[in-house]
């Protein structure tokens, strides 16, 4: 990927008070006067005001971009100041949204600041990304990641993406005019439950503003149209070994939504399509995962396990685990399907995709067969590395 133009023009004038605050960047040539005005006219839009978004709203502030949005609904925690720098002591229990404003006023009282304290949705982010020239991304989870993504590109607005957990760190940008989107590199949410968050497994402070500072000097080098976009590569950062490598992403023409045949032509339910399970499912399911190669290796050695899986009967028809038996879902919600449970065996539960399966586990683990497991990614898991030959739907 070359040089692309600037997103934005230049604003009109710069104060004799900004000239002083931003000396030290118009002297570096690459950014100069025109540089600054461009970044004083420049709509940006930071999603979450958290981990990411608290080194890159103030840096991005800090630079001098004249309008800032942040879209954030949460309230400030105690466990938040760890690594969300924006906001301090004082902040717990405040609104996010305008926490990150106090403190973004305080940096640079030049940035006008424009909050949109909700969730962001399928229903209000057209609305709301209309009004920038570019997305930076610091949120936590695959729903929003995938809504942001699909807006970018039917908007034709790039996505500076960031992505931590514990001392691993990874960024790109995703323009679907120029590169590949973030569906082009993950066409898939994970299975729910397989990939932890950092709610769950920690991230170090720190590598928030390693990987937020990566996003802000990503979003000032489109602003300004210098330099080498991300676009159509991936940046992976190791804080341990300290290392990082870029990787090339290329564009994929079966894309669902920048593909040469989009299936995604408008926005969709994200979260269904990301299997959001109920926190009691997510957490019955934290340990009592597993992978369809530790299935096969119990199916394998003849352990004494009951499978069951928990899908419809017409889906169970098209393909199945060898060995497993169907009793749907409903008739462990309303009750029914627990007088049959073995007490001899250990329980192992599979659905298509991991979402239900979590449901049900969570509803065994309370009626007391705590050693019950349920498999990670479902019967398409299972197909995928297991047995490619089956039918998958
Ligand atoms: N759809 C969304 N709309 C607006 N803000 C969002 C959305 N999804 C996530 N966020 C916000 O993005 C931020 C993500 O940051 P981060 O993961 O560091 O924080 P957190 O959710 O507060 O952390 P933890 O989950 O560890 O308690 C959060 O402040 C969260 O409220
Ligand atoms: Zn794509």
């Amino acid at each position: 990927m070359s040089q692309l133009p600037p997103l934005v023009e230049p604003a009109a004038e710069l104060t004799v008070d900004e000239v002083r605050r931003y000396s030290r960047h118009l002297i570096i040539p690459d950014v100069g006067m025109a540089g600054q005005k461009r970044l004083k006219n420049a709509k940006v839009l930071c999603v979450g005001a958290g981990g990411l978004g608290s080194p890159a709203l103030m840096y991005l502030a800090a630079a001098g971009v004249g309008t800032l949005g942040i879209v954030e609904f949460d309230t400030v925690d105690e466990s938040n100041l760890q690594r969300q720098i924006i906001h301090g002591q004082s902040d717990i229990g405040r609104s996010k949204a305008e926490s990150a404003r106090d403190s973004v006023k305080e940096i640079n009282p030049y940035t006008e600041v424009v909050l949109h304290e909700e969730r962001l949705e399928a229903d209000n982010v057209m609305e709301i990304f209309g009004q920038y020239d570019l997305i930076v991304d610091g949120t936590d989870n695959f729903a929003t990641r995938y809504l942001v993504n699909d807006a970018c590109v039917l908007l034709n607005k790039p996505y500076v993406w960031g992505s931590i957990y514990r001392f691993d760190g990874q960024a790109s940008v995703f323009w679907s005019e120029h590169g590949p989107c973030y569906r082009c590199l993950y066409p898939e949410p994970p299975p729910p439950g397989m990939v932890p968050s950092c709610a769950e497994g920690g991230v170090l402070g720190v590598l928030c503003a390693s990987i937020g500072s990566i996003q802000v000097n990503e979003a000032i080098k489109l602003l300004q149209g210098i330099g080498e976009p991300l676009v159509g590569r991936l940046m992976i950062y190791d804080a341990l070994e300290m290392t990082y490598r870029t990787v090339k992403v290329r564009k994929d023409p079966e894309c669902a939504v920048c593909g040469k045949n989009p299936t995604v032509t408008e926005l969709i339910d994200y979260e269904a399509f990301c299997g959001v399970v109920s926190e009691e499912a997510q957490e019955a399911a934290l340990g009592s995962t597993i992978t369809p190669r530790q299935l096969k290796e119990w199916l394998d050695a003849g352990e004494n396990i009951d499978l069951i899986d928990v899908r419809e009967p017409g889906e169970y028809e098209i393909v199945q685990i060898p060995g497993s038996r169907l009793i749907p879902k409903n008739e462990f919600l309303m009750g029914r399907a627990l007088e049959d449970m073995p007490q001899d065996k250990r329980i192992v539960l599979n659905c298509k995709t991991g979402v239900r399966s979590a449901e049900v586990l969570a509803v065994l683990h309370a009626a007391g067969f705590k050693d019950s497991v349920h498999l990670g990614g479902g019967v398409i898991g299972w197909v995928n590395q297991i047995e490619p030959e089956k039918p998958v739907y």
